[in-house]
């Protein structure tokens, strides 16, 4: 049994990161300092000016439980029940995939191509192929004003917090939930489409970490045989809903940049820009045709 957490802020913070260390946790400080401000609803500033400050019995024991779930290996954002991306705060369910900043880097390298052309044309139609959480339409939406997005799942529970998360942010009015396999029952042309869509091949889905296989959906993660039949779906049905200057942006596995280029290649278009993340992977191919 752990020792009862103390209620003053910057005791409490360290009997949490001590309970997060103990129990291995990658980065205990983080995530310690995550489930405290965001259960006592208290910033890091307070915790630095005002140490002695006093957390109420309900919101210790938030903590308290929130503590147990991610020492049992639960992600910490699944914990908070919210992830930021773009500098959105975008809601999770266990329907969405959580966004990952590596996700981030589609949006930068596309971004320029939607300013110019809603500074062109007065509009900049999007498609977000998987959108899951909404992150991607939803951050590019913030940085575009004049965009509108549609943003496409297989999962209705993940429209369903895509469509709460564009509301939470005042996007609605530019914001469209299709549930649609794919491309099946989209209609229109766009300028970009972009997916991150599911890309580890099925196999590969058991070696993958705890917190990502038994926490993200197997329908977020799972690209089939080879992790490549979304990007093969993708390239070969894009052409009838791509605006003729369009864009098509992808999210592939570090390892795939080679074959997604190919599959894309074989459908006509060519390589317009590679991107890596932050970590120095391939990440990022944008196509035109
Ligand atoms: C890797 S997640 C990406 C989620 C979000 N775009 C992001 O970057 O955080 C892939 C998404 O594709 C969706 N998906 C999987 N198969 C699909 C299909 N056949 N048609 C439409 N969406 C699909 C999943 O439900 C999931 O939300």
């Amino acid at each position: 049994m752990a020792d009862p957490l103390p209620a003053a802020l910057g005791p409490l913070l360290r009997a949490a990161k001590a309970r997060l260390a103990a129990a291995g946790i990658a980065d205990p400080t983080l995530d310690s300092r995550l489930i405290v401000e965001h259960f006592s609803e208290t910033t890091r500033i307070e915790a630095i000016t005002e140490p002695g400050r006093t957390v109420d019995s309900t919101a210790l024991a938030a903590i308290e439980a929130a503590l147990r779930r991610r020492v049992a290996g639960e992600p910490v954002h699944r914990i908070l029940g919210y992830r930021e991306f773009y500098g959105l705060r975008l809601l999770l369910s266990p329907d969405t995939l959580e966004p990952r900043p590596d996700t981030e880097t589609l949006v930068d390298a596309i971004l320029p191509f939607a300013r110019a052309t809603a500074e062109r044309l007065g509009e900049c139609r999007i498609l977000d192929l998987g959108t899951g959480t909404g992150a991607i339409a939803l951050a590019l939406l913030s940085a575009v004003p004049a965009a509108t997005a549609t943003g496409v799942d297989i999962s209705p529970g993940a429209l369903a917090t895509a469509t709460q998360n564009a509301g939470d942010l005042g996007l609605s009015g530019r914001f469209k939930a299709l549930h649609s396999n794919w491309f099946e029952k989209v209609l229109g042309r766009y300028h970009v489409i972009a997916a991150n869509p599911p890309y580890i091949p099925s196999r590969d889905i058991g070696n993958l970490q705890d917190e990502v296989r038994d926490f993200d959906p197997r329908q977020a993660l799972d690209g089939g045989v080879d992790g490549l039949v979304p990007y093969r779906i993708i390239a070969g049905e894009a052409e009838g809903f791509l605006e003729a200057q369009g864009k098509v942006a992808v999210e592939i596995g570090h390892t795939q940049q080679s074959e997604v280029t190919a599959i894309f290649a074989a459908a006509g278009y060519r390589l317009a820009e590679a991107q890596r993340d932050l970590g120095g992977n391939d990440r990022v191919l944008v196509f035109e045709r």
